[in-house]
């Protein structure tokens, strides 16, 4: 297994299309089902990337900006944005294609968190990960505060064992 992978290496395209069973009472893309879909995209760009299993840590960040109608085309993209010791975070953009009329919006983003395990469900090593576009370096440079804050929501770390956090927020000790 390679010690450094790019960012590249992890990216993970899925278009699909909104059917009626897809939607809520508004003939939108029922939110759940978006969510299913954005873990698989993301899953995928995590085993692409440690080439183990993986299972999803966290669900950081989603955000909902525009509706996907009954009809739309959508299309996922999903690469690692860092990886850790045993855990990586993966961003997922989604774009409501429309090739009648040659428009294409974004509609939502998602920040997951992915840990590699072995066949005892234990944590294990992963590769480290480099980024190479501009996109790919801001993603990288942020994903330790965005860690430090999911593990401080999810009680796994004490506010004041933050390093990046406090940087942010110009806090010394
Ligand atoms: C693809 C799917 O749908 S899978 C189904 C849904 N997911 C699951 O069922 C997973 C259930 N959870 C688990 O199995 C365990 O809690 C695990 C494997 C996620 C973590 O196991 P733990 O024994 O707690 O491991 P540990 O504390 O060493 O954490 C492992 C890594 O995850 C990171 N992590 C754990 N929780 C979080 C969190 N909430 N946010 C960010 N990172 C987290 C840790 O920081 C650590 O990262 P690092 O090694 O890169 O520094």
């Amino acid at each position: 297994m390679a010690k450094i992978k790019k960012a590249s290496e992890s990216l993970t395209v899925m278009t699909n299309i909104v059917l009626p069973n897809d939607t809520n009472q508004l003939r939108n893309l029922f939110g759940g089902e978006l969510l299913a879909r954005m873990d698989r995209c993301a899953s995928i760009s995590a085993t692409r990337h440690c080439e183990r299993r993986v299972v999803t840590a966290s669900v950081n960040h989603v955000s909902f900006d525009h509706p996907i109608p009954e009809g739309g085309i959508v299309v996922m993209e999903s690469k690692v944005s860092r990886a850790f010791s045993t855990s990586m975070e993966i961003y997922v953009d989604v774009w409501l294609d429309d090739p009648i009329n040659h428009k294409k919006i974004q509609t939502n983003k998602g920040i997951y968190t992915f840990v590699a395990v072995d066949e005892f469900n234990r944590p294990i090593p992963i590769p480290e990960m480099e980024p190479e576009t501009d996109l790919e370096k801001e993603r990288y440079a942020a994903a330790l505060r965005r860690k430090e804050l999911s593990l401080i929501l999810s009680g796994r770390m004490k506010p004041s064992e933050s390093i990046e956090l406090k940087k942010l927020f110009g806090e010394s000790n």
